[in-house]
């Protein structure tokens, strides 16, 4: 039973899953009959509840039915963590849902109340509601992932616990280690005001003048005045001061000098800021869930509208979430949202540590945060009464998970805002694919999607003027320079006028690399497939993928010989930002300063932050980047953007390569002109008549998506058809080939698709515009491969991969999950399944 109808797989007893699944899973210890042996709460009980077992197989995705003994009734509430029974062990799980009858649980009709067996023990307290449960049954269907794994993300941070058995037969739940931690504060006492120390204690009057501005906790005051706990203990007998324990709340620092993130709300909204606030509000009056594409080029607003809308949604009481890419979670980005909502705002990205995630989870539990600003998992933070979300940068493919769960944040906010009957809001200055779409179409899946066009900055402030540097004449013209002559000019004249410079060189997956100058070898992995990455300072090739390193003499080194042909001049290709800094200095007067931010200089705590403070405060400067500075920046000073070398970005072999590329162009474009004095954007490519350059160069995105849609239309990529990549590793290549064949066999059948795999496309010519119907391009699924992944190995395993291709609208993840558990498992053997994916390699 899969599709739409129920919300709930069939339930289970525990009975029937001991006997289906549990003997197969659990290694079966020293038995006792009633799980394990402990003593076992019984008598009557006080309704039913579906308990989701804790673990992660996909055999096990669907709950099973659980009495609630009497002593448990208050604390065996949906959301709770709780030991039950399952088979002859005994299991942590997660309660679902709850009801006074068995028949009255969904799908739990028709089951014998005296077969279910009691819950044991509640051994944490509620973490997620009913909504959000169902949005892991949701998320365990449409991404084919065990429904534990789903229940998990709500959590709070520090993951799940975990059952251990001890000696004696006896089971035990051993949370998890992050906890909380509290802080003491000193303060003065009403009398303590008036306290005058004796003129000999010293340590006294240090202590009183620390504390005459309000409290300070211990650590503090020991570390400005060495160790005072003997004064506080003395003082405090003497009712001078008070000493009060507080919980601490982690990860709430960080404020910053940035001017841009402390600004205030501008007097005025400009006209397509209004218009998108008005679409916000229709949609949120809809309340079911209505999707708002705030479709506005860079600089144009669209935080300003963020911040107007959940200004609103925060008068009505209700709650708002708030994604933003995690490159761009920068002080500068929480910044602006601290500024205005205060102790308000809960921040979470994986530079937090545990600690700091926990205490922010619980500031939005306990209800003290009611907006949250992280990365794609606090979508499933526990805020209540949610009024808003908010997909900053939508397009953006860290939205997608690379594990299991392997959802797209995008399609869980537009599943949770229907939900919650509240508004969705995308913004973006180069819109999805799949989102231009579906607002082309008006709606998807039940709910309205409207586009609301900014296409203005406001203000005096306009796009800058974009000028490509056609590198082929460059060297042509005897220049072997990294900066072209215009580029070069504009650099002068930045210097000249004491302003700012935004360089990027973006590297993507283009680090430098050895090549044979003679036989066109790049040096591989042994264990991978993958290009090695050569690293100056260690004179190492290194594999990204499984870590291996090899030692290398490059030309013109004496050894130097290529692994293939032997010939000598195996030489260093592309250049490091290190490299482009160093030309930089040599070029530019010393009172420039050059700050260059990429992964090596970004690698400790706050360093991000710190280089960003440093620009900001320069008066004449250049911050030389990775696409890491591409995004989300807001310095008005800055004049110029120049483009080391656009073509590592258009040459990625993905389909979503161009979009992905004119992306990272039109953002970092963003960055000139967006205060006063106009900006300029210089592109230096080999490629000046690719219609992702064309597009950026005349601000027409048209240009592209017309060039772009065509292609996508003609290989029938998404939007028009739906993708899913099914891969398939192990270190036994045939067991794996051999696992691969037989859920291909498996999907052939699901689809009811002949044995042999199709050659040709169903594809119907007609109009190659925008607009499309998923029956004229594909009329029924297509199966492609299986064949080895581009990455054929990694990390000593062999990976190869099945592509899907279906029309829009088939219930591919019902075919998937039903091919993939019909056939089977191999030892040794791993799968997984990617619905929308995105990495096909
Ligand atoms: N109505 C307005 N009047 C004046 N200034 C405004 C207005 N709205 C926004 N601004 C300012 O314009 C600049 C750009 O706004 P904002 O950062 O919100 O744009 P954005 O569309 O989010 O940009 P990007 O997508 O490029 O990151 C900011 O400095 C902001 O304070
Ligand atoms: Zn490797």
């Amino acid at each position: 039973m899969r599709g739409q109808d129920s919300l709930f797989p069939e339930l289970n007893t525990a009975d029937q899953g001991a006997s289906a699944q549990a003997g197969a899973l659990c290694p079966l210890g020293g038995v006792a009959p009633e799980g394990g042996g402990a003593p076992v709460v019984s008598g009557p009980v006080l309704g039913y509840v579906s308990v989701v077992i804790d673990i992660p197989a996909r055999a096990l995705s669907e709950p099973f039915a659980y009495g609630v003994p009497l002593v448990l009734n208050e604390a065996c509430q949906v959301g709770a963590t709780v030991l039950v029974p399952f088979g002859r062990r005994v299991e942590a799980g997660y309660v679902v849902a709850r009801s006074e009858s068995l028949g009255k649980l969904p799908g739990a009709e028709g089951l014998e109340p005296s077969r279910t067996k009691p819950v044991r023990e509640v051994v944490a307290a509620p973490a997620f509601s009913a909504a959000s449960a169902e949005l892991a049954f949701w998320m365990s269907r449409e991404y084919v992932a065990p429904l534990s794994e789903c229940l998990r993300l709500l959590l709070p941070p520090g993951g799940a616990g975990k059952v251990v058995r001890r000696e004696d037969g006896s089971y035990v739940y051993e949370p998890p280690t992050v906890t909380s931690v509290t802080v003491r504060w000193v303060s003065l006492t009403e009398e303590g005001r008036s306290f005058e120390p004796a003129e000999r204690a010293v340590r006294q009057r240090q202590l009183i003048d620390a504390l005459s501005c309000g409290p300070v906790t211990t650590r503090e005051l020991n570390l400005m005045n060495g160790d005072l706990s003997a004064t506080i203990r003395s003082l405090e007998k003497r009712g001078v001061v008070t000493v009060e324990e507080r919980r601490s709340w982690r990860g709430c620092e960080g404020s910053t000098t940035l001017s841009s993130a402390n600004a205030s709300a501008p007097k005025e909204l400009t006209a397509g800021q209004q218009n998108a606030l008005s679409a916000i509000a229709r949609a949120t009056e809809a309340a079911s869930g209505d999707v708002v594409l705030v479709d506005g080029v860079t600089g144009s607003g669209k935080t300003e509208v963020y911040l107007a809308a959940i200004e609103r949604v925060l008068a009505r009481g209700r709650s708002a979430c708030v994604l933003v890419p995690e490159i761009s979670l920068t002080a500068q980005t929480v910044g602006r949202f601290r500024s205005r909502f205060g102790d308000a705002v809960a921040v979470f990205h994986s530079r937090l540590s545990a600690g700091e995630r926990l205490d922010q989870w619980d500031m939005v539990r306990s209800g003290a945060a009611r907006v949250v600003v992280g990365a794609r998992s606090a979508l499933f933070c526990p805020l209540a009464d949610l009024g808003l979300i908010v997909i900053d940068e939508e397009h953006e493919q860290s939205y997608k998970q690379g594990s299991s769960p392997r959802y797209h944040a995008r399609e869980v906010a537009a599943k949770l805002a229907q939900l919650h009957g509240c508004a969705l809001v995308l913004g973006s200055a180069t819109p999805s694919a799949e989102a231009l779409a579906r607002c082309e179409a008006g709606s998807h899946g039940g709910a309205r999607w409207t586009r609301v066009e900014m296409p203005e900055r406001p203000g005096t402030a306009r796009l800058p003027e974009v000028i490509v540097a056609d590198l082929r004449r460059e060297f042509a013209s005897g220049s072997r320079s990294i900066f072209s002559k215009p580029l070069l000019d504009a650099l002068d004249e930045v210097v000249e006028r004491r302003q700012k410079a935004v360089l990027l060189h973006n590297r993507r997956g283009f680090a430098s690399f050895l090549m044979c100058r003679e036989c066109g070898c790049v040096p591989t992995c042994k264990h991978c497939s993958t290009a090695l990455t050569y690293h100056e300072r260690t004179h190492t090739l290194e594999c990204h993928t499984c870590g291996s390193s090899y030692r290398v003499r490059p030309y013109p080194e004496y050894g130097s010989a290529c692994p293939k042909c032997g010939s000598r001049y195996l030489a260093k290709m592309g250049l490091g930002t290190q490299q482009v800094e160093d030309a930089l200095r040599a070029l530019l007067p010393e009172d420039v300063a050059v700050i260059r931010m990429d992964a090596d200089s970004t690698r400790t705590k706050g360093a991000h932050q710190k280089l960003l403070e440093q620009f900001d405060a320069a008066e004449c400067a250049v911050l030389l980047g990775t696409q890491m500075i591409a995004k989300g920046l807001d310095f008005p000073e800055v004049t110029l953007v120049g483009v080391i070398n656009a073509d590592y970005a258009l040459k990625m072999p993905d389909f979503r390569a161009g979009e992905r590329a004119f992306d990272l162009l039109e953002q970092v474009a963003g960055r000139a002109g967006r205060g006063e004095d106009p900006g300029r954007v210089i592109i230096q490519t080999y490629l000046p008549d690719e219609p992702v350059i064309r597009a950026v160069k005349t601000h027409d995105r048209s240009v592209f998506t017309e060039h772009d849609l065509g292609m996508r239309r003609e290989a029938l990529y998404p939007p028009y058809v739906r993708l899913a990549n099914v891969l398939v590793w192990g270190k036994d290549e045939r067991a794996a080939r051999g696992l691969v064949m037989r859920i291909a066999e498996e999907l052939r059948v699901e689809f009811g698709l002949d044995a042999a795999p199709m050659l040709h496309p169903v594809v119907e010519t007609g109009s190659a515009g925008v607009e499309f119907s998923s029956r004229e391009l594909l009329s029924r699924p297509q199966i492609l491969g299986p064949t080895p992944c581009v990455i054929e190995r990694a990390k000593d395993r062999y990976r190869f991969h099945i592509i899907v291709k279906a029309p829009l609208g088939c219930d591919l993840s019902g075919a998937l999950s039903a091919a993939v558990s019909r056939a089977g498992t191999r030892p040794g053997v791993s799968i997984a399944v990617d619905v929308d994916a995105y990495d096909l390699m």
